[in-house]
């Protein structure tokens, strides 16, 4: 376990666990969340033993959005706009990392902390949870890219209202909307979390790669004539792999086998 002053990280089985972890202001994100984030990102970037990666909370706050009071002290433009392309390229490129990501979402992820969601691939929620794009509610946008990929998952219609009027929803709603993938029972949430994560962890870690492969390449516009050879390359990747060799060896000698 890596112990940081806003995180609190840990690596176990192929899946790495990123815990925000301001408490005192439901995990509200400042500038040393941003840079303790980008480092552990820049790290697990290149590990390719992760299937991967669990952003998770804690029972009150998946995170509560930008800190306002720290960033209330930055008031023109010029000053918060590189602040807030941080933040945005951080999130493009979490939602770019190579494993499947996880948002597991107990009490309340709002502004930021909804925007942090819809750059993971999945969104595990507490039947507690409550998630809101409430920044026009203090009279700005999404500053993280967080409009753009609430569209892309939710449609433009869930995704305008959401966003215009900085409704905040119950899980239940955010299940039908497909901004939340499955709801779980509030009590071991985090051991439910892991059973949802392990799915994804393969004796060969190419897999889910090759997969998040296609789903990014999809998103970014790649044309699907395109596929054809990004597929056959990544098949072809698996194909001397020896967990292949053998899964094929395996089925091989039991329907020759004489009982
Ligand atoms: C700036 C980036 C921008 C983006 O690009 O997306 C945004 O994120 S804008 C949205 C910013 N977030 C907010 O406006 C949320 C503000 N917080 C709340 O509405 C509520 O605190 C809550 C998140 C709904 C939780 O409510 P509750 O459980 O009742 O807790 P409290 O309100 O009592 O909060 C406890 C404590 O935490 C402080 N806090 C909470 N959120 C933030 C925050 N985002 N930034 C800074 N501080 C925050 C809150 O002030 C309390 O402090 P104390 O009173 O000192 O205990």
């Amino acid at each position: 376990m890596f112990i940081m002053n806003t995180l609190i990280t840990h690596k176990k089985d192929g899946i790495g666990w990123i815990q925000f972890h301001r408490p005192a202001v439901r995990n509200a994100v400042n500038q040393e969340m941003m840079a303790e984030l980008e480092h552990v990102i820049t790290e697990w970037e290149q590990d390719e033993t992760l299937q991967v990666v669990v952003l998770y909370g804690d029972e009150k706050a998946f995170v509560s959005g930008g800190d306002v009071e720290a960033f209330h002290q930055i008031h023109t433009k010029e000053e918060i706009y590189p602040v807030m392309k941080r933040m945005g390229d951080l999130l493009q490129r979490i939602s770019e990392l190579k494993c499947i990501t996880i948002a597991a979402v107990e009490g309340i992820a709002v502004g930021g902390g909804c925007e942090i969601v819809t750059s993971c691939d999945f969104c595990l929620a507490s039947k507690k949870a409550k998630l809101g794009m409430i920044q026009s509610r203090i009279a700005i946008t999404t500053g993280w890219g967080g409009a753009s990929r609430l569209m892309n998952k939710i449609g433009k219609p869930n995704a305008l209202k959401m966003l215009i009027t900085g409704e905040v929803i119950d899980v239940e709603r955010a299940k039908e909307m497909q901004l939340v993938d499955e709801v779980i029972e509030s009590s071991h949430f985090l051991e439910k979390v892991k059973v949802f994560a392990q799915q994804f962890v393969l004796p060969s870690p190419m897999i889910g790669r090759a997969y998040k492969e296609v789903a990014l390449a999809l998103e970014q516009g790649t044309p699907l004539s395109a596929f054809a050879k990004i597929e056959a390359i990544n098949c072809a990747d698996c194909w001397e792999a020896e967990e292949h060799v053998q899964a094929v060896e395996r089925f091989l000698a039991k329907r020759n086998k004489v009982d």
